[in-house]
Formats: structure tokens, C-alpha cells, sequence
């Protein structure tokens, strides 16, 4: 029989970084079902909801960002990231893992920095092609790197980098629900069109002023909608639309969990650019507008963007002009088949499967070679 694994993973902030985590312990388990998972994460943010629910058991650790306008706020960070250091410590003694996960995000710098001091071997995973701070500090630690782009070599040591690709929840891809079931369990008619609107996990602001803009246009487009605001914009959107009447084909929510069944209903989607989201749009092969964030570090998502743009897998809107554009734009793109079927192929061209499997393997190895 097996030896029973013990493997934290940590990180998180965004679903950009929790989701492949989450597929990572799924694949996991999968291989080593006796295996114990334990996730450690920053408290109050989005880890500590999603991971629970997809049935892991998670710690938090008080740690947030610098605050880069109010210094005098980063002395209570220092305290913050001093204490986590030590609860990290503890969790790591106690649940005594034989490898660690880190997805990158706060959490995974003083969890997976305790893990390397005590000798844990480390595999990080950096989902974007632009590194993210975290996953750079902890680069010259790790044992293994697992990238989703080519030339991560200016980040990252050449030869512990693996191109992996970015693990997609399996639920996901391996949805069972039909198109038709699929739009009907969002309330809407499987006879018409479907647009899905995300803005990443968290929702995005240009995107809902783009669709805020143009509720006439919506309303007589023929076509129907499943809008994701975001859980911060929620409410307020909510609010603006009570001054409209009402719209059955636009179907608003905060968050959607199953992803799987959007994708299905949905025959062209607008979203941000992150880089979860684009592994997942080739994986289903899913025609998709991409807006990229403006406010992320080094303009990465435009690069994420730009990598498909050039192979004609995907339309690209600039978020300055998207809300001009963005819905008018997806309207007549839905309507046009042949346009749907080319972006369909081209992207479907460039999907990496099985990267939570491969990663799973590297784990394994490293949690079973020092035993
Ligand atoms: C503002 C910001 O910091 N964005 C970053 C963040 O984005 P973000 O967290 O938005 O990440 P991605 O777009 O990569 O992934 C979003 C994930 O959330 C899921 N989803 C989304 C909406 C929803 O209602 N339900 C749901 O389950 C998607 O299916 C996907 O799995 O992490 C990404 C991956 O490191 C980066 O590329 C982004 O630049």
C-alpha cells in the first residue's frame, strides 16, 4: 500500500491563484487518495471561502500587502507578516508536510519560506507570464517551478523551471450538463443566443460600465446575457438597475460557482484577461472578447492577451474603449457562426491539458524522495 502524503498548499487572494490550487490537491488526490492536503491561506480573503467549499481544510494567516500610500500603515504589515511567520511555523511542525505548494499570493511567502528552512522541498506555480512578486522571492528556495509561458527564465533559475501549463478545476472541463440545461439553470431561453460577462474573480469595473451603458442596446440585441459583476459591485449595480425596467435576458449575479455550466450556456463570453481564465478558454476551446486589466503589474494581462490575439484565437478590446464597444462588438460576433467556429479552433490550438496532473506527478516525487 501507499505511504500516506502530507502536502500543504498555500497562497491564494484571487481565484487566479486559489482555483489552480484547488486542482492541483484534486489531481492529488486523485493519484495518492490517502493523502492529507491542508491549505494555508491570508485571512479574510477569498481562500477561505472557496477551499472549504471545495472540501479542504484551510488555516489563515493574519498577512496582507504593503500599503504603498500610508507607511506609517506598514508597521502593523511588518507585525503582521512577523506573526504569521510564527503561525506558519506551528502549522508546518504540527501537520509536518513532506512537500509544499506554493500558487503564489500572500499567504504562500512566509508559509512556503518556514517549509524551505525546514528542509520541506517546494514547488511553486506562477499562472501568469509577467512573475508575481511573491513567486519571485521564493524562486531561489523551490525545488521545481511550473510556468504556463514560454521565457519565464528572466524570473526564474532555467533549470528548475517544468512548462506545465495552468492547472483547470476539473469540474470544469468535465461538466456533464447539456447546453440547454445549462442556460435553463440560469433562468434563460436555450432558443436564444447566450453572451457570459465575467470580470474575473472579482469582477471588473470597466466591464459592468460597459454593459451599464448600453442596457438599451441589450434589450433589443435578440441575444441574452449572464452578467458576473463581482461581489464588490454587486450591490451597487443592483441598486442602478432597480431605475430600469426590467430585463429578463440579462441575468445579473455576484459570482458564478459553476463555471462549467456558464461556459456551456455561454456561445461567446467578455472577459478579463487573467491567466486562469485564458487556460481555461482554450481548454473548452470558448470564443471570447478579452479586455485586459489596466492595474495589474507590468501590464501583464495585455501580454496574455497579445499571445492569442496574434494567432487569431481571440478579439481583443482595450479597457479605454471597451466601454464604447465591448457589447456592440459581442452582439454582431455572436450572430456570425463562421467567426465563432475560427476563434473556437484557433484557441483550442493552444491549450496545455493535463497540468494539475503533471504537476501532481512532480509533488509526489518530491514528497516521497526524501522518505
Ligand atoms: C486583478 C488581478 O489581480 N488579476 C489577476 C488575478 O485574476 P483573477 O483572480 O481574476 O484570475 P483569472 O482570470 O486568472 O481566474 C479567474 C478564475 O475565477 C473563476 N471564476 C471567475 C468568475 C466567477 O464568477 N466564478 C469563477 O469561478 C474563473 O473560472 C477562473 O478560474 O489572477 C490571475 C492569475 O494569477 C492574474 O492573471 C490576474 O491578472
Amino acid at each position: 500500500m501507499d505511504e500516506e502524503l502530507r502536502i500543504i498548499i498555500s497562497g491564494g487572494g484571487t481565484g487566479g491563484h486559489i482555483f489552480p490550487a484547488i486542482s492541483i490537491a484534486n489531481a492529488i488526490k486523485g493519484k495518492r487518495p490517502g493523502t492529507k492536503i491542508l491549505f494555508v491561506g491570508a485571512e479574510g480573503r477569498m481562500e477561505m471561502q472557496r477551499v472549504p467549499a471545495a472540501g479542504y481544510e484551510i488555516k489563515g494567516l493574519p498577512i496582507c500587502g504593503f500599503d504603498r500610500k500610508n507607511m506609517l500603515k506598514n508597521i502593523l504589515v511588518l507585525y503582521r507578516i512577523w506573526k504569521s511567520q510564527l503561525i506558519a511555523k506551528n502549522i508546518i511542525r504540527k501537520f509536518r508536510p513532506m512537500a509544499a505548494v506554493g500558487v503564489g499570493g500572500y499567504a504562500s511567502g512566509p508559509t512556503l519560506n518556514k517549509c524551505a528552512a525546514m528542509g520541506i522541498p517546494c514547488l511553486i506555480q506562477e499562472q501568469n507570464s509577467y512573475a508575481g512578486v511573491t513567486n519571485k522571492l521564493l524562486a531561489k528556495k523551490a525545488t521545481k517551478i511550473c510556468v504556463a509561458y514560454e521565457g519565464m527564465e528572466r524570473f526564474f533559475p532555467a533549470e528548475k523551471i517544468i512548462m506545465t501549463g495552468n492547472p483547470v478545476r476539473q469540474a470544469l472541463l468535465e461538466t456533464t450538463t447539456n447546453k440547454e440545461d445549462a442556460i435553463k439553470s440560469f433562468g434563460l431561453d436555450p432558443s436564444k443566443k447566450t453572451i457570459l460577462i465575467v470580470g474575473g474573480s472579482l469582477g471588473a469595473r470597466t466591464v459592468n460600465e460597459s454593459v451599464m451603458q448600453h442596457l438599451d442596446l441589450i434589450e433589443t440585441s435578440g441575444v441574452q446575457f449572464i452578467w458576473q459583476t463581482g461581489k464588490y459591485y454587486h450591490n451597487e449595480i443592483k441598486e442602478r438597475l432597480k431605475s430600469h425596467k426590467d430585463m429578463p435576458m440579462l441575468k445579473v449575479t455576484d459570482f458564478i460557482s459553476d463555471m462549467g455550466a456558464a461556459y456551456t450556456a455561454a456561445d461567446l463570453v467578455i472577459s478579463r484577461a487573467g491567466a486562469s481564465s485564458i487556460s481555461e478558454f482554450c481548454l473548452i476551446g470558448k470564443p471570447v472578447i478579452l479586455v485586459p486589466s489596466p492595474n495589474v503589474a507590468e501590464d501583464h494581462q495585455t501580454k496574455n492577451v497579445m499571445a492569442l490575439v496574434n494567432k487569431d484565437a481571440a478579439l481583443y478590446v482595450k479597457d479605454a474603449e471597451a466601454a464604447d464597444v465591448v457589447i456592440k462588438l459581442a452582439i454582431d460576433t455572436v450572430k456570425n457562426e463562421d467567426k465563432l467556429k475560427s476563434l473556437s479552433t484557433n484557441i483550442k490550438k493552444l491549450a496545455l491539458p493535463d497540468s494539475a496532473d503533471i504537476i501532481a506527478d512532480e509533488v509526489i516525487k518530491m514528497a516521497t524522495a526524501r522518505h
